[in-house]
C-alpha cells in the first residue's frame, strides 16, 4: 500500500493542490481539466516547474525514484519518443534481448525496435512507450491519460494490456484521467479531485454505483453520455 498522506503544491503565494490518497493496486485520479492531475504526477516524479514547491508526506514500502521504482507513461505517444531515435534506442541501459522480450510482452514484433517512432501506428507507439516504461521493472507506474490520443478500439486494447501486464508484473498504478469510462475499465479504486482538493474517494464500484458528491455525478454522467455500456 502506498499512502500519500499529504501532497501539496504551492505556487505564487497560493496552493494549487492539497490532496491525500492511497494506492492499493490501481487508483484512478479523476477530475476535470485544471483540477491538478498532471501537477500531482509531476510532483511524484520530481518534475514540477522550478517556480512551484511541493510537500509530499508518504508512507510506502519503497522510495519514489524516477527511472527506477517509478515509471511514467505520458498522454501522447506521438510526442513521447524522439522521432530521430530508433525505438530500440529509447531502451536506455537495457540489453537488446531484454528490450526484444519486452516488445513481445506488450504484443509487438521485436523487429519494430529498428524502426523510427513515426513509422509506428498510435497503438503500436503506446505499446512501445509502455514497454520502455516497464524496462526498469518499476514498482509504481504513473499514467497520464495514456489513451486519450487513441481511437476507442485501440484505447480498449491498451487498457486490457495494462491490466494484463499488471497481473504478470505486479506493479501498482496511478492512472490520471478525466474519463471515468477508462478509469473504471482499468482501476478498482478512485479518487475524484476538483480544483486541487479531494471531492470523494473509495472503491470504484461503490463510487460508480452511488456517488456521494454532485461533482462526481456530473463527471459520471458526462463521461457516459452517448455510450451504450453504462451499468
Ligand atoms: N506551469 C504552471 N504555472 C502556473 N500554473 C500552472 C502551471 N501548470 C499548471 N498550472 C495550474 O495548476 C492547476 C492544475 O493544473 P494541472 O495541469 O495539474 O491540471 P489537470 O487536471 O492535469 O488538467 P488537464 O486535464 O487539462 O491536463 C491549474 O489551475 C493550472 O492552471
Amino acid at each position: 500500500m502506498i499512502q500519500i498522506k499529504r501532497l501539496r503544491i504551492d505556487y505564487a503565494g497560493g496552493t494549487l493542490v492539497d490532496i491525500a490518497f492511497g494506492i492499493e493496486s490501481a487508483l484512478a485520479l479523476v477530475g476535470q481539466s485544471g483540477s491538478g492531475k498532471s501537477l500531482t504526477l509531476k510532483a511524484l516524479l520530481g518534475m514540477l516547474p522550478p517556480a512551484m514547491s511541493s510537500t509530499i508526506e508518504m508512507d510506502a514500502p519503497f522510495e519514489l525514484r524516477r527511472g527506477d521504482t517509478v515509471a511514467f507513461v505520458p498522454q501522447n505517444p506521438f510526442t513521447a519518443l524522439s522521432p530521430l531515435t530508433r525505438v530500440g534506442g529509447h531502451f536506455e541501459g537495457v540489453p537488446p534481448a531484454e528490450a526484444a522480450a519486452l516488445m513481445t510482452r506488450v504484443g509487438l514484433d521485436a523487429a519494430l525496435l529498428e524502426r523510427f517512432p513515426p513509422e509506428l501506428s498510435g497503438g503500436q507507439l503506446q505499446r512501445a512507450v509502455i514497454a520502455i516504461a516497464l524496462s526498469h521493472t518499476p514498482k509504481l507506474l504513473l499514467l497520464d491519460e495514456p489513451t486519450t490520443a487513441l481511437d476507442p478500439e485501440t484505447r480498449r486494447v491498451i487498457i486490457a494490456l495494462l491490466r494484463e501486464l499488471q497481473t504478470q508484473m505486479g506493479f501498482q498504478m496511478l492512472f490520471v484521467t478525466h474519463d471515468i469510462v477508462s478509469a473504471r475499465a482499468l482501476c478498482d479504486e478512485v479518487c475524484v479531485i476538483r480544483e486541487g482538493s479531494v471531492v470523494e474517494q473509495g472503491a470504484m464500484a461503490q463510487v460508480m454505483a452511488s456517488p456521494e458528491h454532485a461533482y462526481t455525478r456530473t463527471l459520471i454522467e458526462s463521461s457516459f453520455a452517448g455510450r451504450e455500456y453504462r451499468t
